[in-house]
């Protein structure tokens, strides 16, 4: 996407080749800054404190986290230790799991001396599907907006709401659930985006919000319990939300609140959407409220709120009183009953086994 009208990735080589660069994410709003990934440890730092996030971005970063592990080693040993930091970084994102094994699987049988340039190949080939991806769910998304709006019968603004950060920032670009959004923009349709401000860490407020800034799409930052008010009052015409993990029945795995929004949604009869690139597909699990692992984060990022103060000087500061013990819960599961539709790189289809082998035949009848 554009940042100050030049295109951008969230990831990217280094234009020296001997690493990998991205946007710290931390950093934003306030700040556009790159860091330098030189090193697995780095790779993995970047992972585990949200530097990158987004299941996808973190796949991405994996692959390259790979390459750099194998720039300093290429032995079996190192190969295998590589895999491993990278596999304990975050729990749910299935992209990551998924993006390690496909390295695995192609980097293992090689020579060492060819696994370097092989990784970095992958590594590229990752983020550039990705993308791809990302430009397909966009359009699929594009003909629901416009049936959408359609119905609206083409009056006043059609109202979307989401959650968290599904944008570019969260995978290497165009993003998931915002993709739609961006074409729907471009394409004239006049979209505004209720940002739910995704406490604690507060994607919303502070990624999506800036990145719809960037693109010039209008948008209001809301607090996460505003949703449900603004739909019974005929004010969401439809939400669209990322994944971190989906089940092959169509359970959804995504940021913490998700699930309320969708309970919301249903009781008002707006329609639920759930962007989903086929790498987020966890073909192995049923049943996501037992199955899927939820990460539990640090709670001092609900203890401690970062900011800009009036100076412009970045800080953080507590908001809870000392002792008392916070609870990080960072993901949640939507059961596929509470969503409408899945948006895939192929196409759109119901939240069920059947639905996504629909899309997937070649998964018919695979013991996974
Ligand atoms: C397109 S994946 C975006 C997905 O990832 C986010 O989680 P996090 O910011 O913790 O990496 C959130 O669940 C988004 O929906």
């Amino acid at each position: 996407m554009k940042v100050h009208g030049k295109p951008m990735r969230s990831i990217w080589l280094a234009p020296d080749a001997q690493a990998a660069e991205a946007i710290d994410q931390t950093r934003l709003p306030h700040a556009l800054v790159t860091v330098r990934l030189t090193t697995l440890d780095e790779a993995a730092h970047a992972i585990r404190s949200m530097q990158v996030r987004g299941a996808p971005l973190i796949g991405a970063t994996a692959a390259y986290g790979v390459w750099l592990a194998l720039r300093a080693d290429a032995s079996d040993g190192a190969l295998e230790h590589g895999l491993a930091v990278l596999r304990g970084t975050r729990p749910t994102a299935v992209n990551l799991h998924w993006a390690l094994d496909d390295m695995r699987q192609l980097l293992a049988p090689l020579p060492p001396a060819e696994r370097v340039a092989a990784a970095l190949r992958r590594a590229e080939a990752i983020s550039d599907e990705d993308v791809a991806i990302n430009r397909a769910i966009g359009a699929h998304g594009l003909k629901l907006l416009e049936d959408a709006w359609a119905r609206k019968g083409r009056q006043g603004r059609l109202e979307v709401l989401t959650h968290c950060n599904a944008g570019w920032l969260a995978t290497v670009d165009f993003g998931t659930a915002l993709s739609p959004i961006y074409q729907a923009h471009d394409a004239g349709i006049p979209v505004h985006v209720w940002v739910d401000e995704t406490r604690p860490r507060n994607q919303g407020a502070q990624l999506t919000a800036w990145e719809l800034g960037q693109h010039g799409v209008p948008h209001t930052v809301i607090a996460d319990n505003v949703g449900g008010h603004l739909m019974q009052h005929g004010q969401v015409d439809l939400c669209i939300v990322g994944t971190d993990r989906t089940t092959a029945q169509g359970d959804v795995a995504n940021k913490i609140g998700t699930y309320l929004k969708a309970l919301a949604a249903k009781d008002n009869g707006v329609p639920f959407y759930v962007a989903l690139p086929s790498p987020t597909i966890d073909w192995t699990l049923r049943d996501g409220v037992r199955e899927i692992p939820i990460e539990q984060r640090d709670g001092t990022e609900l203890s401690d709120v970062t900011g800009r103060l009036a100076s412009g000087e970045v800080a953080t500061v507590r908001i809870t009183p000392e002792g008392s013990p916070a609870a990080n819960y960072a993901f949640d599961v939507t059961p596929a009953r509470l969503v409408t539709a899945l948006i895939t790189e192929r196409g759109v289809c119901p939240a069920s086994h059947d639905g996504l082998l629909s899309l997937f035949p070649e998964r018919r009848g695979r013991a996974e």
